[in-house]
């Protein structure tokens, strides 16, 4: 019987989920593989932890590159987290020869291009399933399940601390810091929280799916990316009120003009089936020209259900030894001497559709100053919601939901609007996607 030695990096939140179920399923697991999985040295700077999460079974080291510098081992699995001491530690497992499995979603999008390249140039593979969307074998299904197929686009609620944040404030009330410590306290916010809430842990997701569904380079920092610190419960209540809900998600669709790279808060119809994903699950739709839209759901944080993406990529190691590298499915989909830089769009060249809320003066005449606004600018209104002034306030919430423009357009409009002397304020913008086509 096959035996695959694991050496495992960190044991905080998934890689102690790893321990756990691999573990705990070993007999399923080796009768799947016809051989077996076997964690035979871990190393974690927290000793006292690694030892409370693997009972003493196996050999405990506070020294990462002791594991990566084991030859013993033949897969390391980095579950640290961070750019650079993980960087160095995948880069030195690669140089050993060894295959490598993390999560570390930041990690890739980042460097992934060169990581990529040292491993085929090695021979060895990079799996990365728990990177996108925790347990969701959304990596399998755009890399394997749908290579037929020229995809057009991939959107996704894809990090689980804010889309629980958004499902809290909306059905509790609760306040935005009080439901991040609940978040960072069920381990599924990074490190440091601010990745999730500004959204760019979803745009290194959305960068990895992007690369994988268009065939290009790892190109995050061309990502645009807004978070949802900024949102208001009360622009929450209003696309409610229109019947939408608010998610922030990572859009990357591939247009005539280039690629569109995009994380920020949409208003989506509370009707599709995305709108209704909530806490910390995860769901990813992806249009394929000869499959259609294919929707994929499913926790996207949280120990065990990343460690169960983890895991599986141990067992298609387990399965794929003795493989030659050209036998195997390329790292992003494309083969890496394929891959297209696609020019990704900034965002003021993307259409959209908006929601706008502005607070005006209550007095005949404003709203139809903002329509002639919208209308010299071919900016179609699709919806509008006038507010009553609050008790003893002279000014009211005015929002517009828009047909779609392009981002400057809006932007140079709402600028105009801005300027009216019965406009208090900014104007609020969020953008809105339809997901069906
Ligand atoms: N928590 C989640 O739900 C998910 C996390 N991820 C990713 O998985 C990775 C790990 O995340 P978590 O388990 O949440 O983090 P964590 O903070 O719970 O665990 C990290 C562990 O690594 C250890 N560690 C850190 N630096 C070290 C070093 N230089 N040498 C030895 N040990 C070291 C820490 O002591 C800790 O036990 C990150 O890349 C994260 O982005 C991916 C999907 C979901
Ligand atoms: N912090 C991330 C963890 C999983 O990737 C999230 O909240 O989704
Ligand atoms: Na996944």
């Amino acid at each position: 019987m096959k035996e695959l030695k694991v050496g495992l990096l960190g044991v905080g939140t998934v890689g102690g989920g790893t321990y756990a179920v691999l573990t705990r399923n070993q007999t399923e697991i080796a009768r799947r593989i016809a051989g077996n999985i076997r964690i035979v040295q871990v190393a974690d700077r927290n000793l006292a932890l690694a030892e409370q999460v693997t009972g003493g079974q196996v050999a405990l080291t506070e020294d990462a590159f002791a594991v990566v510098n084991n030859p013993e081992i033949d897969v390391v699995v980095e579950l640290i987290g961070g750019y650079t001491v993980a960087k160095e530690l995948v880069l030195t497992a690669i140089a050993n020869g060894k295959h490598v499995v993390t999560a570390n979603k930041a990690l890739l999008a980042v460097h992934g291009n060169e990581i990529f390249k040292a491993a085929a140039d090695k021979g060895v593979i990079v799996a990365f399933e728990a990177a996108v969307a925790g347990g969701i074998p959304i990596i399998k299904a755009l890399r394997e399940g749908l290579s037929a197929n020229k995809i057009e686009w991939v959107a996704g609620i894809i990090n689980g601390t804010t889309n629980f944040i958004l499902t809290e404030m909306r059905d509790k009330g609760l306040a935005f810091v009080d439901v991040l410590k609940e978040a960072q306290r069920l381990g599924y916010a990074e490190a440091d929280p601010t990745f999730d809430v500004e959204g760019i842990d979803a745009a290194h997701k959305l960068t990895l799916m992007a690369s994988i569904a268009f065939g290009m380079p790892v190109q995050f920092e061309q990502a645009y990316t807004e978070g949802i610190t900024k949102l208001t419960t009360k622009d929450i209540q209003y696309a409610e009120e229109l019947g939408y809900r608010v998610k922030l998600l990572g859009i990357s669709k591939k247009t005539s003009e280039g690629v569109e790279l995009r994380v920020h808060p949409t208003l989506i119809p509370e009707k599709r089936l995305v709108a209704n994903v909530d806490g910390a699950m995860n769901a990813v739709v992806v249009k394929g020209d000869a499959v259609g839209p294919t929707l994929y759901y499913g926790a996207g944080a949280g120990a065990e259900p990343t460690a169960s993406a983890v895991v599986a990529d141990l067992v298609d190691i387990a399965r794929l030894q003795g493989t030659k590298p050209e036998q195997r499915v390329a790292y992003l989909g494309y083969q890496l001497d394929q891959q297209q830089t696609l020019p990704i769009l900034p965002i003021a060249e993307v259409h959209s559709a908006y929601y706008l809320r502005l607070r005006a003066t209550d007095k005949p005449g404003v709203m139809a100053a903002i329509t002639k606004i919208l209308a010299d600018m071919q900016i179609s209104i699709d919806a509008m919601l006038q507010k009553e002034p609050a008790e003893g306030e002279s000014e009211a919430d005015i929002v517009i939901l828009t047909h779609t423009t392009q981002e400057k357009t809006m932007d140079a409009a709402i600028k105009h609007i801005e300027l009216l002397p019965a406009i208090a304020g900014q104007v609020t913008k969020i953008r809105m996607e339809t997901l069906s086509r």
